[in-house]
């Protein structure tokens, strides 16, 4: 997909919400994707605190943010963010939205996601109110169901020069990148094999250092040293 600059009043503002237990590879690349398809956007990466739809993750919020902050600390155009680490209650993205919209007043404003989420939108709460707050990129995921014909509607496809003249509404279809790699499937073979080339090698170092997801312990370490 073509990338394509912003106009100077633009400055589009994009976030990526997760539960991050741990970050991984796909949702790296599916930030950095993004940022450029949108001429350089600096995307916001926020770990929740209290996940509305699944368990409380195995890792702390503190623990979730480190391992994001290694992660990208490499890309610059990757910011990771505590703001909803620093919120009560259930982490609905709804609350995030309203507030970075107040934030940048009429910039565009864009929420990234999964496919897998954009398939599940309609369970999440007040997700009508969403498209007179931000745009959606749409990243895709295998094996992932379409998104019911009324989300679709909700937010008609349009292009990255489209999204960048308007503060919301519509919505980018990215085709990549397309990985097949989960944060479960990377607890799981943390636990059985103690390691996973899906996580950034400074992931790792940290997982192991701090014992956090019940990592065999047989695996030699790496040498990489955690600023
Ligand atoms: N492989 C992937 N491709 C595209 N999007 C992804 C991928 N993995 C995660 N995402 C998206 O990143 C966001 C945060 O995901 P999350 O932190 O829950 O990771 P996850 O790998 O889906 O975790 P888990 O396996 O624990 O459910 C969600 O919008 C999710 O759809
Ligand atoms: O607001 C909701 O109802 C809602 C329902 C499910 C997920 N979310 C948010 O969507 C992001 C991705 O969710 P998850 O569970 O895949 O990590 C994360 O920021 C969640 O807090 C939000």
């Amino acid at each position: 997909m073509p990338s394509v600059q912003p106009p100077a009043s633009s400055n589009p503002l994009v976030l990526f919400g997760g539960t991050f237990d741990p970050v991984h590879r796909a949702h790296i690349s599916a930030a950095r994707a993004v940022s450029k398809v949108l001429g350089g956007a600096h995307v916001h990466l926020l770990p929740n605190a209290v996940p509305p739809h699944k368990a409380q993750p195995m890792a702390d919020g503190e623990q979730r943010l480190a391992m994001l902050r290694l992660a990208c600390r490499e890309y610059p155009e990757l910011v990771v963010d505590d703001w909803e680490l620093r919120q009560t209650g259930p982490s609905y993205s709804l609350n995030t939205l309203r507030h970075f919209r107040d934030q940048c007043a009429d910039r565009p404003l864009i929420f990234m996601i999964g496919a897998d989420s954009f398939a599940n939108l309609h369970q999440w709460h007040r997700w009508q109110e969403y498209a007179t707050l931000c745009h959606l990129a749409v990243v895709p995921r295998p094996e992932c169901a379409l998104a019911p014909d009324k989300v679709q509607a909700a937010f008609p496809e349009s292009d990255a020069a489209q999204l960048l003249q308007h503060p919301s509404g519509l919505r980018l279809m990215l085709q990549r990148p397309f990985l097949d790699v989960s944060a479960t499937a990377i607890r799981e073979a943390l636990e059985k094999k103690g390691d996973c080339p899906a996580l950034d090698p400074a992931v790792s170092t940290h997982i192991r250092r701090h014992h956090l997801y019940n990592v065999a312990t047989t695996t030699p370490s790496t040498n990489y040293e955690a600023p």
